[in-house]
């Protein structure tokens, strides 16, 4: 490697780094508000899943992947993952209302 291609790798490494801590950050945002909602949902008795909301998200996140030449089915894995912990939660919060 040159000393131009490794100051290279150094700078894109840097930038890595930054843009894991804000997805870190993000979704530290995103949990806060799932949280919220999983509440929210607890006291109105609704189930933790919201399959018709999940459709129109995949939805949208498939069409903005493609706009941004991500690959849509790299990006609805990626929602799905984050959903599925999200409504894990929410399970545990309706179990812990239903105990209260
Ligand atoms: C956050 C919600 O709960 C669940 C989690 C979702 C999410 O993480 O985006 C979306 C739908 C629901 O299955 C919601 O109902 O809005």
């Amino acid at each position: 490697m040159t000393e131009d291609e490794a100051a290279e790798l150094q700078s894109l490494r840097s930038s890595i780094d930054n843009i894991d801590a804000a997805l870190v950050h993000l979704l530290a945002e995103r949990f806060k508000c799932t949280q919220r909602v999983g509440h929210l949902k607890a006291s109105a008795g609704m189930p933790p899943a919201d399959p018709a909301r999940e459709r129109e998200q995949i939805a949208r996140l498939r069409a903005l992947a493609e706009e941004s030449h991500l690959d849509p089915a790299f990006a609805e894995a990626f929602l799905a993952f984050i959903v599925a912990e999200v409504i894990h939660h929410h399970e545990r919060i309706a179990e812990d209302a239903a105990r209260d």
